[in-house]
């Protein structure tokens, strides 16, 4: 099922549909691809609440949630297609070229996925934590394709960009629970292995400690199709990735901050209220979002035990201390304290910039004096994260 979780019908009739579809057919897999809304434009005030009200059925109803944002699929137009002013038709037709190659394998008889229920058992562990993300590369305009034939290395380094990335969410600040790599076209299975090869050296990505092994790699040998009037060339190989990665809840995180300034005051609650809602719904689906939250918390930040024994002679000895006091983040550098990663407590913005300094200071071959504070940000209006005091560890380990 294809719906949109921010308008009346995509999220009020899709839920309906759904919950019809999980009665009728239960011995059924329910894939759901959710387009949630941009955060920069809105076409109604209340796409918050139906995001999350539709969210909750998809927590109930659905078995595999592909997790797509309008705003990630505009900012591809703009920056990859140089789309200046991108309409429904051009993110619509990159979303159908996405689902298209998840579907290949099950449509050409390919070797990884048969069918939707093999999608479920490689990437969904636990039935609550099944909303992936997705990307696809290359994505490349009709002007640059003469410069550009890549290689599948190439390409798979690209399929896990944030830049390529159909949900508006960084993986790099999450793990992965488990991921497919769908090649497509003119592959060879020795450049397959090497890429994979390098995306594991070079630790690319990073995996929940009690699930290492979950990269799956998949060839198919169709060719990507288009329409005369795709905005994305059509290459020679291309890729896309699936992901079950905990940095998924940063999509739901943006959502609920506006669901939760809106529910504080009330704020169009009595439209829903006299279609015959109540009001524990709204608070009942937001327990639900919270609690899914947490479980991509816990997901996160479960450490084998035995992992945990291994490597404690081998902590790293720089670590952050990321205080944020008033309007300030001060980053100060301690030495072997227990690790605690909490960048829930920041802005999507503010997790990027101390993600990319603590990148930056990683890298840098000094070793910064200890206990040196660091003052990361000025006086910020826009942002309303650090209104209260709050502080937290955030590790360096070596797997970033
Ligand atoms: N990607 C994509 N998003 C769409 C498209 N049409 C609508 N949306 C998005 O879906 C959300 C809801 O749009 P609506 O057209 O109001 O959807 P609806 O489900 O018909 O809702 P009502 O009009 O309230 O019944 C908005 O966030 C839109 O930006 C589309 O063709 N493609």
């Amino acid at each position: 099922m294809l719906n949109s979780v921010g308008g009346g019908t995509g999220s009020g009739f899709g839920a309906l549909l759904l919950d019809k579809l999980s009665v009728d057919y239960c011995k059924k897999s329910i894939l759901t691809v959710n387009i949630y809304p941009s955060q920069e434009t809105f076409v109604s005030m209340v796409e918050p609440y139906n995001s999350i009200l539709a969210t909750q059925f998809l927590i109930d109803h659905a078995d595999v949630c592909i997790t797509m944002d309008n705003q990630a699929i505009y900012d591809i137009c703009q920056n990859k297609l140089d789309i200046e002013l991108p309409k429904y038709s051009n993110l619509n037709r990159i979303i159908a070229q996405v689902m298209s190659s998840i579907t290949t394998s099950m449509r050409y008889d390919g070797a990884l996925l048969r069918d939707m229920a093999e999608l479920e058992t490689s990437l969904v562990p636990y039935a609550k934590l099944k909303f992936l993300i997705c990307s696809y590369a290359p994505i490349i305009s009709h002007q640059k394709v003469d410069h550009m034939q890549l290689s599948t290395v190439e390409i798979a380094k690209l399929a896990f960009e944030t830049t390529n990335m159909m949900a508006k969410c960084d993986p790099r600040l999450g793990k992965y629970i488990s991921c497919l790599l769908l090649f497509r076209g003119d592959i060879i299975p020795k450049d397959v292995s090497s890429s994979i090869f390098q995306i594991r050296t070079h630790k690319t990505i990073r995996f929940v400690d009690w699930c290492p092994t979950g990269l799956k790699v998949g060839i198919d040998y169709q060719f990507q199709q288009t329409l005369p009037k795709d905005d994305i060339r059509k290459a020679l190989r291309s890729a896309c990735m699936i992901g079950n990665t905990t940095a998924v809840s940063q999509v739901f995180s943006d959502v609920c901050y506006k669901y939760d300034s809106m529910f504080a005051k009330r704020a169009f609650v009595h439209w829903y209220i006299n279609e015959g809602m109540e009001e524990a719904q709204f608070v009942e689906a937001r327990e639900e979002l919270a609690f899914l939250q947490k479980d991509y918390e816990e997901a996160d930040s479960a450490i084998n035990e035995e992992n945990q024994k291994e490597n404690a002679g081998k902590t790293a000895q720089k670590q952050l201390l990321v205080n944020v006091i008033d309007q300030r983040v001060e980053i100060v550098y301690v030495e072997n304290q227990q690790v605690l990663i909490d960048y829930s407590q920041f802005s999507h913005f503010k997790r990027q910039y101390i993600y990319n300094f603590h990148m930056h200071m990683n890298k840098s071959t000094k070793i910064p004096q200890q206990n040196k504070s660091i003052t990361l940000f000025q006086k910020n209006k826009g942002d309303q994260t650090n209104k209260n005091q709050r502080s937290c560890l955030v590790t360096n380990q070596r797997e970033y």
